[in-house]
């Protein structure tokens, strides 16, 4: 078998998901797939095939992956978990041409959404936020439920891309107003990036934090962008690590949501970042122009 190779030229660099052991501990780890010297697993990332645009996919179509150029040589890629056609892979996004930063109407964010740093999009490879669900509209008043770090309930699974937990719940009514609402995404990281030390990068997780607090601001106010972003990164996140993200409104003032949330440890042990967010509501109701201040 020849030297693995990165998609940075670096040898000897078993950066594949299937060579890396678990960062943590109580994370089962997937299973051991051997490297296939015509497909090192990198082929079968579409960010792989975006760096060696000139290759062009293969044909016949009876391939088990139209991802990766080297398919046809390796019976590995069906099983490589970064392969969007492998039955251990993430779910394929429904062929949508763009994703809307701001979606046009507003969704319930507990449906199964995110998926962080997931090459396996068709939709974007490159983006590190997937939409994985259509859009329900919803009011933006829809009461959220709350669903703790340490909840029995939480069916966390390694291997998903992420579980989203807030199923909506007439128990815990999201007020606006509420100095603590709900959003509890669950997120596990997965190294997408060669050769990087195995910490998630802070800017995934800002990106984490920003699409978390925008979906809860969103589902309160509709249409919003960011303006500001503040986070205290408290503790480094491994790799492989499942995360809970719990978001809360913690203020409204007319069109400006000030959002905050932590990021926990899927034990709900570690409290990973805080951080604080400021979102700007865009095209607000003609009332909540004219008035404003429906804050304190
Ligand atoms: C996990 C599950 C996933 C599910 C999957 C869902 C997918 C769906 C995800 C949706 C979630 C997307 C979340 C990402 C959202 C972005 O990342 S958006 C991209 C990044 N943000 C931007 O590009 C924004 C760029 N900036 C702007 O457009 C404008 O500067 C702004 C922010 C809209 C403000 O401009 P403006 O509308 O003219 O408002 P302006 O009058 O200047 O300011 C309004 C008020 O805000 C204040 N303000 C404005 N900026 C600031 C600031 N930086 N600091 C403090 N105050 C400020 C002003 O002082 C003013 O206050 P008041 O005087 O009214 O008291």
């Amino acid at each position: 078998m020849s030297p693995v190779v990165s998609p940075l030229g670096v040898p000897n660099v078993p950066w594949c998901p299937s060579h890396i052991p678990p960062a943590v501990p109580n994370v089962p780890s997937e299973p051991i797939v051997p490297f296939c010297p015509q497909c090192p697993c990198v082929p079968c990332c579409p960010l792989a095939v975006r760096a060696v645009p000139n290759v062009p996919l293969p044909s016949p179509v009876s391939l088990c992956c139209p991802c990766c150029p080297h398919c046809p040589q390796c019976p590995q890629c069906p099983h490589c978990p970064r392969c969007p056609h492998c039955p251990c892979a993430v779910p394929a996004v429904p062929s949508v041409p763009n994703v809307p930063i701001v979606p046009d109407v507003p969704i319930v964010p507990s449906v199964p959404v995110l998926s962080l740093l997931s090459p396996l999009s068709p939709l974007s490879p490159l983006s590190p936020v997937s939409l994985l669900s259509p859009m329900s509209p919803v009011s933006p008043m829809s009461p959220l439920s709350l669903m703790s770090p340490m909840s029995p309930m939480s069916p966390v699974s390694p291997m998903s891309p992420l579980s989203l937990m807030s199923p909506v719940s007439p128990m815990s009514p999201l007020s606006p107003m509420s100095p603590v609402s709900p959003f509890v995404p669950i997120v596990p990281f997965v190294p997408i990036v060669p050769d990087v030390p195995r910490l998630a990068h802070g800017g995934a997780i800002a990106t984490l934090i920003d699409t978390s607090l925008g979906t809860l601001a969103l589902a309160v106010a509709g249409r919003v962008v960011t303006a500001n972003l503040s986070i205290d990164y408290l503790a480094p996140v491994p790799l492989r690590s499942v995360l809970l993200l719990e978001a809360f409104l913690q203020r409204r003032q007319g069109r400006k949501l000030f959002l905050g949330c932590d990021l926990w440890d899927a034990e709900g042990t570690t409290l990973h970042a805080k951080a604080t967010g400021l979102f700007i509501q865009q095209d607000p109701p003609k009332e909540a122009a004219r008035g404003g201040d429906s804050g304190r």
